[in-house]
């Protein structure tokens, strides 16, 4: 796994002139360890994953990954962001169709795809769901359709923002063992109000107040 980390420097957003994030510095040194970013709601955490994920801009500052050059570039092609707020989601496929068509987005090999997809819904207790039809599933049923597509995806940063909303404690877990595993191999930044998640080993965690500004960092 490459070595890498996320130098944030003086990062400024602002919604219609109410600033979001204000000044943020931050250097996330994955070490094979979860980064998890809590704290109040509005606080900022979701614009933050976004503008990590190239999905929205800052309106001031950098981002860095070590030994890459051009931001953009890299985090398009190898950030997987997950929305806490996900409904992109084809209702006339079924899951395994919706998992092959997402992960496709980011290049991953539909072969790769399958060779994970069975361990993992296996894992999750889900088999039985990939051949069922997308507007047949329950919300659980669709949130794991989206943590699926992450987890076989071929992207080397995860942001995973609130992914357990809707899963039941059994699933949670399962999710959890699956984390605890996958971070030997890929970064992955939490975005979650979930404390169950603090009980987890080698987790980081950046707490957020408003503005965007960290008053806590470190587990
Ligand atoms: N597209 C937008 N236009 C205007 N304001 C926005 C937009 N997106 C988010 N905001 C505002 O920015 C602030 C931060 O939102 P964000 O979703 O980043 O917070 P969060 O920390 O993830 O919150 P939560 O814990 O509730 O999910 C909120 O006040 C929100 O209303």
């Amino acid at each position: 796994m490459e070595d890498i980390s996320l130098n944030i420097h003086n990062l400024k957003k602002k919604y219609d002139d109410k600033p979001i994030i204000n000044n943020l510095s931050i250097t996330i040194n994955f070490n094979r360890k979860i980064t998890l970013i809590t704290g109040m709601n509005g606080s900022g955490k979701s614009t933050l994953a976004k503008i990590i994920a190239g999905i929205i801009l800052p309106d001031e500052g950098t981002l860095q990954i070590s030994n890459h050059t051009n931001f953009s570039k890299w985090t398009k092609r190898t950030t997987y962001y997950l929305s806490s707020a996900e409904r992109g989601m084809f209702y006339k496929l079924n899951s395994r169709q919706n998992i092959e068509y997402l992960t496709s987005l980011k290049g991953t090999n539909k072969n790769d795809v399958l060779k994970k997809l069975s361990n993992y819904c296996e894992k999750l207790n889900c088999k039985d769901i990939l051949e069922m039809s997308a507007e047949k599933l329950s919300t659980g049923q669709k949130k794991k359709v989206f943590i699926l597509s992450a987890l076989c995806s071929n992207c080397q940063l995860l942001l995973l923002d609130e992914p357990t909303n809707g899963l039941d404690d059994e699933s949670f877990y399962a999710f959890i063992e699956i984390l605890a595993k996958l971070r030997l191999e890929k970064k992955i930044v939490l975005i979650s109000h979930d404390k169950r998640f603090l009980d987890m080993p080698n987790i980081e965690r950046i707490i957020f107040e408003k503005n965007g500004e960290i008053y806590w960092e470190g587990c």
